[in-house]
């Protein structure tokens, strides 16, 4: 009879371990070679200069990460690995400082910014959103961090992204949705409008309106949400709305006795990717 194969032992597990640590390492040396070429291939194209951030291609890889990961590892701690490799390939291809408000709290505004953009990518403070969509705005590439919920000062900060060359909303943090999200402060990123790789799934409108109400906000229903709400001289709402659904949720609004004095949209983003029980 055959002895049992003896199982074996820490020297050998700890080079299997060596062996794929040095193969990963390889890799990533090899992705930076492609992003030399893809860098290349951009300017080719004339799509130099600004940010090299493309928030649909990002929104989809960190879709297909979570799709198919398991095992041991927790999926806060692939996702964040990507974060810093995806990230700090955006600053190697054009370097840009990261500006985020931190009025609304500092600790989870500051993890938000490390977790999605890691640490050798620029971290402005600010106080307050004016400053963030200010420095964006006079910056080359740089990006804004803003809560995507209500501020404490209820000021109308949106109205700065109404120009058509103002700063606008391109991405909303986290790409990847759950109750226990490490950094799950939802923010938005701001940065000057980009023409190309924009991902419009959720729309962000800027909308004058006065005589709403809570009552008013609760008839949007499916059709959308309403982020924040400014009150006082030039009473305004920031609505989140799917998609092509802005005429009909004015028309929720309206119905429900407010006067809606314009909208212009600010920004656009990917549908927060649910999964697990919070895809329910
Ligand atoms: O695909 C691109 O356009 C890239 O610039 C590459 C890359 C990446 O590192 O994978 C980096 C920045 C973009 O936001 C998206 C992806």
């Amino acid at each position: 009879m055959n002895a049992p194969p003896s199982p074996p032992d820490l020297a050998a597990l700890r080079a299997e371990i060596d062996r794929i640590d040095e193969h990963m390492h390889r890799l990533l040396m090899e992705r930076g070679e492609i992003i030399d070429r893809l860098v290349a291939v951009k300017r080719s194209q004339g799509g130099e200069g600004g940010s090299a951030f493309r928030p649909a291609r990002e929104a989809a890889m960190m879709r297909r990460l979570v799709d198919r990961h398991g095992g041991l590892l927790p999926l806060d701690t692939v996702e964040s690995i990507w974060r810093v490799i995806i990230s700090t390939f955006t600053y190697v291809q054009a370097p840009y400082a990261v500006h985020a408000d931190l009025s609304a709290g500092e600790p989870t505004m500051r993890d938000s910014a490390r977790f999605h953009f890691g640490f050798t990518t620029p971290f402005v403070p600010h106080m307050g959103p004016r400053g963030v969509i200010e420095a964006v705005a006079a910056s080359r590439g740089d990006l804004g961090l803003l809560p995507a919920a209500q501020l404490p000062a209820g000021a109308a900060w949106w109205h700065a992204l109404e120009g058509a060359d103002a700063p606008k909303i391109i991405a909303r943090l986290p790409f990847v949705e759950r109750a226990d999200h490490p950094a799950g402060l939802p923010v938005f990123v701001v940065s000057h409008p980009i023409a190309d790789a924009a991902v419009t799934e959720i729309e962000v409108w800027s909308v004058r309106a006065s005589g709403w109400s809570a009552r008013a906000a609760a008839v949007l229903g499916g059709r959308g949400t309403l982020i924040a709400a400014a009150r006082g001289l030039a009473p305004s709402l920031l609505l989140s709305v799917q998609a092509g659904a802005c005429d009909a949720a004015l028309a929720a609004l309206a119905e429900a006795g407010a006067q809606i004095e314009g909208a212009v949209r600010v920004g656009s983003h990917a549908e927060p990717y649910r999964f697990g029980a919070d895809a329910a």
